[in-house]
């Protein structure tokens, strides 16, 4: 089996400008510090609004901090006339590591198809970025029972033409539409059996060993009183937060889930 590396990863969402965003990033490395927090042991990621990355970089680069950073969102194509669209180029530039692919906000209030999720992944990729592949169901999917069946079907449109080598290094985050910034979260049952799901759609496209390898995340409303219990199931390596990582010392906490959970 592969020991996976939890990533917690703090998606700002539209919030934080760019001094807001240099001051939550030091408030967060101090804390962390502060709690000598064992990045090796648990990968903690910010993931702020593009204009705030050059900050971001400069105070990681300047500081020396552990903290690695990504892009929301990233174009499919490398340059060109796409006016508003970034370029995986430049984000690679700026040393982001990941990048969200196919947020629910995304897929509902820009209509990204799963044919475009598929090209940002492919694109993420190309440019040496880690894309951080986001699926998951509305409220209506799941009470009609179909949740497993819509989230693997997005989950397969959304890995068209990838090698097995590019999988493995895959972060997936299931995220229950009906969950985000609801205060309504999903059960840690209801978390373990769709990234269980998910991890053996992985062996049959793949093989056993990159679905070991692959990150699941789960997203939605996670918060420090509730993180400790998602991440006890076997299948889930970490979480996509939102509203609860914009407070550093709030995000810290759940980086910090294995310490609270023995009481440190
Ligand atoms: O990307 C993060 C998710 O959409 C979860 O957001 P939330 O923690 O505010 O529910």
């Amino acid at each position: 089996m592969a020991q996976r590396t939890p990533l917690m990863a703090g998606n700002w969402k539209m919030n934080l400008d760019h001094h807001q965003a240099t001051h939550t990033l030091q408030k967060l490395a101090w804390t962390l510090k502060d709690a000598k927090h064992d990045y090796a042991a648990v990968e903690v990621a910010v993931i702020p609004p593009f204009t705030d990355l050059r900050s971001v970089q400069t105070l990681v680069d300047a500081d020396k901090l552990e903290i690695v950073y990504g892009a929301q969102d990233l174009s499919a194509h490398e340059s060109g006339a796409y006016t508003g669209e970034i370029s995986p180029l430049f984000l690679a530039k700026l040393g982001v590591t990941y990048a969200l692919v196919g947020h629910s906000e995304r897929r509902e209030y820009h209509a990204e198809s799963d044919e475009l999720i598929n090209a940002k992944v492919h694109s993420a990729f190309k440019a040496g970025l880690v894309p951080i592949l986001c699926i998951g169901e509305l409220l209506e999917t799941r009470k009609a029972g179909e949740h497993v069946a819509h989230t693997l079907a997005q989950l397969d449109a959304a890995l068209q033409g990838l090698t097995a080598e590019q999988v493995r290094t895959l972060v997936v985050a299931y995220e229950p539409v009906w969950a985000i910034g609801t205060g309504e979260t999903a059960t840690p049952e209801d978390a373990q059996e769709m990234s269980a799901a998910i991890r053996g759609r992985l062996a049959e496209l793949y093989d056993a060993e990159t679905a070991d390898a692959v990150r699941v995340l789960y997203g939605g409303s996670v918060k420090s009183s509730n993180v400790a219990s998602i991440m006890a199931k076997p299948d889930v390596d970490g979480a996509l937060v939102g509203g609860a990582s914009l407070d550093p010392e709030e995000f810290a906490k759940i980086a910090r889930f294995q310490a609270h959970e023995v009481g440190l």
